[in-house]
């Protein structure tokens, strides 16, 4: 049942003024939980979408094409010079995500030298098996980029790297019967490291946040905002969302809920710190110890009011507030 109209969750949000932000919109539906709430509470209307897949919305960040929005995490750190962090929000896992997977046809140990096709759509699931089939299995298999289906990548390599629906589709539907192996590499890095994943952050371009820093605190809420009333509403989301997806409604909420975290809180960003720690360096176009600008999402009159010492300028170590 869809709600009426007049029953739409009450905005509560400032009004957007000046500039109408572009922002962009991951085009599956792990983003989903982010957007729904856009939609329902009026907020759409206030910000220039564009939806695309995760690596062209990263492109269009950095180019200056969007103001804020999610960004690939291996590209985020290439160019955390020029963006904050949006804080609170991200796509990541505590454990399984379910839709970023290592599909192989042979025993990882026999990957070595062998190819490995990876989709066009992944810069950070693709760095992180890179990283786990170096550092914990000690195998370079030769990666190949594939802007093929996960069948078809197997087809010509005997495993692939696949993220997103197709991803979901190839661990859910085709595992057991098309004889590939799935490793869930959320999963991966967190039995290793004992921390989140984070896949995705939602950033702002640092010369946008200059002359509009009230906005992007705007923008900032209402995000957090969709994703309470998607959380409020994630039968009914789940139950329409699977009339489009091959996934039942149990599956999906079980994905929303239980492998994706869209949050971005202290273990989250001491798990991006760690993957930087570990591919940072002169070839990953970033330092192992970069610096990472979290948004002040508390305006310089409300620190003032709330007394000295009240909010501190740095957050955990390395974090720095804009
Ligand atoms: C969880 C996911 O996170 C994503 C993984 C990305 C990557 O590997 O570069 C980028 C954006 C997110 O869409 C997914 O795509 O399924």
């Amino acid at each position: 049942m869809t709600a009426p109209i007049d029953q739409l969750p009450v905005d509560g949000a400032g009004p957007i003024v000046g500039t109408r932000p572009r922002v962009g919109h991951i085009d599956f539906l792990n983003c989903l939980p982010l957007f729904w709430g856009l939609a329902r509470t009026g907020s759409l209307l206030d910000l220039d979408l564009r939806r695309d897949t995760p690596e062209r919305l990263s492109d269009a960040l950095v180019a200056g094409e969007l103001d804020i929005g999610p960004i690939s995490v291996t590209e985020y750190l290439r160019n955390a010079d020029e963006l904050v962090l949006l804080p609170d929000i991200a796509v990541g896992a505590d454990g399984p995500v379910m839709s970023c997977l290592l599909l192989s046809t042979l025993p990882l140990e026999r990957l070595d030298g062998v190819p490995l096709a990876c989709t066009t759509t992944s810069r950070t699931s693709v760095r992180l098996a890179e990283l786990l089939l170096s550092d914990l299995v000690g195998v370079r298999p030769e990666y190949r980029s594939s802007s093929a289906d996960p069948a078809t990548m197997l087809s010509g390599a005997p495993a692939a790297v696949v993220i997103g629906d197709a991803a979901l589709r190839a661990s859910l539907l085709g595992a057991g019967t098309a004889g590939y192996e799935v490793y869930d590499l959320g999963e991966m890095w967190r039995k290793w490291t004992g921390l989140p994943f984070v896949f995705a952050v939602f950033a702002a371009r640092r010369d946008f946040l200059a002359g509009n820093a009230d906005l992007v605190r705007e923008v900032h809420s209402r995000f957090l905002a969709s994703r309470e009333v998607f959380l409020d509403e994630i039968d009914d989301v789940c139950r329409r969302a699977a009339r489009w997806a091959e996934f039942d409604a149990p599956t999906l909420k079980r994905y929303y809920l239980s492998a994706l975290d869209f949050s971005l809180g202290e273990r989250h960003l001491a798990g991006l710190r760690e993957f930087a720690r570990r591919v940072g360096g002169a070839e990953a176009g970033f330092p192992p110890d970069v610096t990472i600008r979290l948004l002040d999402t508390d305006p310089p009159d409300a620190r003032r009011m709330a007394g000295p010492g009240a909010v501190s300028g740095r957050g955990p170590a390395g974090v720095v507030r804009s």
